[in-house]
C-alpha cells in the first residue's frame, strides 16, 4: 500500500531522508500552494507536513478525507486546528526538541543586538554615516533578565544569560524552587518578573491564557527603560501596547522575531528606531531544520508502519520504556473492546477497565484508548481511532474509568473490560500468555480460554442435552467447520454459553436459523 505525503512548507532535504527511504511513502513537495489550492488537493493525501507557514485550518481538515497525520517540523502548533484534527481522528506530531538550541541562540543574538543597537548601527554605516554617538548601548553584566515561560527554550536562555553574568528571574507555572536553584536563578510571580527586570524575554506557547500576557497593564508595572524580546510567538505581546510604551519611552527597545500576523511587509512597530526584528528566524539554522525534519519524518515512517510515534501532540505521550512494556497488549485491548461490544446491544453509559498485575505499574492510557476504540467500532466503524476514541466517548456522555491493581489471580497480567448500560453490566477479561499470545479468559462469570482472532460464534443457551449437538448439526448443514469449541454453565440445567471458533464468517441467515433452534437464546457473530 502506498501513502501520499504532502510537504507544504520548506523542509530540510537531509531531514526528510527517512521518508525517502520508505518504499511505501510517495512524497510530494509543493510549497507554493495558496490556501484555496491546498484545500482543493488535500483530499489526495494521507499525511501533511508543515512548518509554521501553512495554516492547517478546520476548513482544510474537513476537506482532508484521507488525512491520517499532520506533522509539524517545529514546536508551536498554533497554526494547526488541533480540535478539528482530533475530531477527525488525525494524529498531530511535532518536533519539540530539534530547534530548542537554535531558538535560544537566536534569543541571545537578539538580546545582545538590542543592548548594543547593532542592526541600527549597521544600517547607519550602510547609509554611509560614521555615527558613534547615536548608538550608545548598555551592558548585560549585572542586569536582570526576566524570563516568562521557563520551558525548553526559556531554560536554555537562562543558562546563556548566566554566562553573560546577568541575574535571572523567571516565572513559569511549573517552575519549582528546586529547579530554579539548580539553574542558579530566582523565581517569582509574573508581576515580580515584570517589576524587577531590565530585559524581559517571553518563551511561552501562544495559548488563550498567554495571548496579550504582556499588555498595557504589564508595561505599566515594568521599570522605566526596560527592553523586551519576543522569539516565541506573536500575540503573547500586545503590539499596540508595545508601540505606545516605546513611543512614551517606558520601553527603551524591543527585539522581535515573531508577530501577531505573519508574514507581512509593512509593520508599524518597524517604523520605530528602537525596534529590531527578524522574520521568524528563531529555528532557521541548518542544524535545527535538519533535526526537526528528521524527528517528524521518523514519526511519519513509524506511524505508517503501524508503530508508535514519539511526539504526539493530541495523544498522551509515553516514554519508549513504557511503550515497550504495554505495546504487546495493544491488540488484546482493542479485541476485548470489540468482543464486548458484540455481547450487548444497549447504550453504553460507563466503561471501566481494570488492569491487574505488572501492567498496573505503567501508564496504560494508550491501552484504554484502544479498548474504547474497540468498543465504539461497532457503531462508528472506521470513524473511530486512537486519536478520537476518548473524545467521541466524551461526546456520547460515556464515562471512562481506569482501575489498577498489582495483585492478580493466576495470570501475570489481566485486562478486564466492563460496560455498564441501563440493563446491567457485562464484562470480558483477557491476558497475554507467556509465549502463547493473547487469550480471552473470562466472559461475565464464565471461565473460557480462547484465542481472540478469526470468526467466533457466541451462543447463549439452556444447559439441556442435545443443545450443543443441534448447533453442530446446523453448522455442518451450512458447511461451516468448527475449529474449536468451549462451553460453560452457571449450574446444571441452567444458563450456559458456547463459544465456537469457526472457519468462515457466519451469515445473517445462518444466525437466524441458529436462533430458531430449541434451547438457544441468543447468537452473536464476532469477527476479530
Ligand atoms: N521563533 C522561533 O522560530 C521559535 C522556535 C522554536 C520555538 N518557538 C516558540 O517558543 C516558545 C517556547 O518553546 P519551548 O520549546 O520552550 O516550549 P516548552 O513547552 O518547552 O515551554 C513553554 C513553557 O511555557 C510555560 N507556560 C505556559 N503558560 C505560561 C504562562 N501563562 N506563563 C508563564 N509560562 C507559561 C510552560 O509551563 C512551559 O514551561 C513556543 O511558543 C514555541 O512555539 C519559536
Ligand atoms: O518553522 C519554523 O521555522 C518556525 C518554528 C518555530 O516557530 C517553532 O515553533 O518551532
Amino acid at each position: 500500500m502506498t501513502f501520499n505525503i504532502l510537504i507544504s512548507d520548506p523542509l530540510s532535504e537531509e531531514g526528510i531522508y527517512p521518508l525517502r527511504q520508505s518504499a511505501e511513502l510517495n512524497i510530494v513537495i509543493d510549497t507554493t500552494n495558496t490556501p484555496e489550492e491546498l484545500v482543493s488537493k488535500i483530499g489526495d493525501f494521507d499525511a501533511l507536513l508543515v512548518r509554521s507557514q501553512t495554516q492547517v485550518t478546520r476548513e482544510l481538515i474537513e476537506k482532508a478525507t484521507n488525512l491520517k497525520m499532520i506533522g509539524r517540523a517545529g514546536v508551536g502548533v498554533d497554526n494547526i486546528d488541533l480540535d478539528a484534527a482530533t475530531e477527525h481522528g488525525i494524529i498531530v506530531v511535532n518536533a519539540p526538541d530539534g530547534n530548542t538550541n537554535s531558538a535560544a541562540e537566536h534569543t541571545m543574538a537578539m538580546l545582545m543586538s538590542l543592548a548594543r543597537k547593532i542592526p541600527q548601527a549597521f544600517n547607519s554605516l550602510k547609509n554611509q554615516q560614521w555615527d558613534r554617538k547615536s548608538f550608545i548601548g548598555v551592558e548585560l553584566k549585572n542586569k536582570t533578565l526576566g524570563i516568562v515561560g521557563l520551558g525548553r527554550i526559556g531554560a536554555e536562555v537562562a543558562h546563556r544569560a548566566k554566562g553573560q553574568r546577568m541575574n535571572v528571574i523567571a516565572y513559569d507555572p511549573f517552575l519549582t524552587e528546586e529547579k530554579a536553584k539548580k539553574l542558579g536563578i530566582d523565581f517569582g510571580s509574573v508581576e515580580d518578573v515584570l517589576k524587577v527586570s531590565d530585559f524581559i524575554t517571553v518563551h511561552t506557547p501562544l495559548l488563550k491564557e498567554t495571548r496579550h500576557l504582556i499588555n498595557k497593564k504589564a508595561f505599566e508595572m515594568m521599570k522605566d527603560g526596560v527592553r523586551i524580546i519576543n522569539c516565541a510567538r506573536g500575540g503573547i505581546i500586545d503590539e499596540d501596547a508595545l508601540y505606545d510604551a516605546i513611543v512614551s519611552k517606558k520601553v527603551a527597545g524591543a527585539a522581535l522575531d515573531v508577530f501577531e500576523e505573519e508574514p507581512f511587509v509593512d509593520h508599524k512597530l518597524l517604523t520605530l528606531p528602537e525596534v529590531i526584528a527578524t522574520p521568524h528566524l528563531g529555528a532557521s539554522t541548518i542544524e535545527a531544520q535538519e533535526s526537526v525534519a528528521v524527528d517528524v519524518s521518523v514519526d511519519v515512517v513509524n506511524f505508517f508502519n503501524g508503530g508508535a510515534v514519539q511526539n504526539p501532540v493530541n495523544l498522551p505521550s509515553v516514554s519508549k520504556e513504557v511503550l515497550a512494556k504495554i505495546a504487546p497488549f495493544f491488540d488484546l485491548a482493542e479485541k476485548l473492546g470489540v468482543f464486548l461490544s458484540r455481547l450487548q446491544n444497549d447504550v453504553i453509559e460507563e466503561i471501566t477497565i481494570h488492569y491487574a498485575g505488572d501492567l498496573a505499574n505503567f501508564d496504560v492510557r494508550p491501552l484504554t484508548r484502544n479498548t474504547v476504540k474497540g468498543l465504539l467500532k461497532r457503531n462508528l466503524g472506521t470513524h473511530v481511532n486512537d486519536v478520537n476514541a476518548k473524545l467521541l466517548a466524551d461526546r456520547f456522555g460515556i464515562k471512562i474509568n481506569e482501575h489498577k491493581t498489582t495483585t492478580t489471580k493466576g495470570f501475570l497480567n489481566m485486562i478486564t473490560v466492563e460496560v455498564a448500560t441501563a440493563k446491567g453490566t457485562k464484562r470480558v477479561a483477557g491476558t497475554l500468555l507467556n509465549g502463547l499470545g493473547p487469550r480471552i479468559v473470562k466472559i461475565d462469570n464464565y471461565v473460557v480460554d480462547i484465542v481472540p482472532e478469526g470468526h467466533l460464534l457466541f451462543i447463549k443457551h439452556l444447559d439441556q442435552p442435545g443443545a450443543i449437538g443441534r448447533v453442530g448439526t446446523l453448522l455442518a448443514d451450512e458447511h461451516i467447520n468448527i475449529a474449536t469449541m468451549q462451553v460453560g454453565r452457571s449450574a446444571a440445567g441452567g444458563d450456559a454459553i458456547m463459544l465456537l471458533k469457526v472457519d468462515n464468517h457466519v451469515e445473517h441467515t445462518e444466525v437466524t436459523r441458529l436462533k430458531e433452534l430449541s434451547d438457544i437464546y441468543d447468537v452473536e457473530v464476532i469477527d476479530l
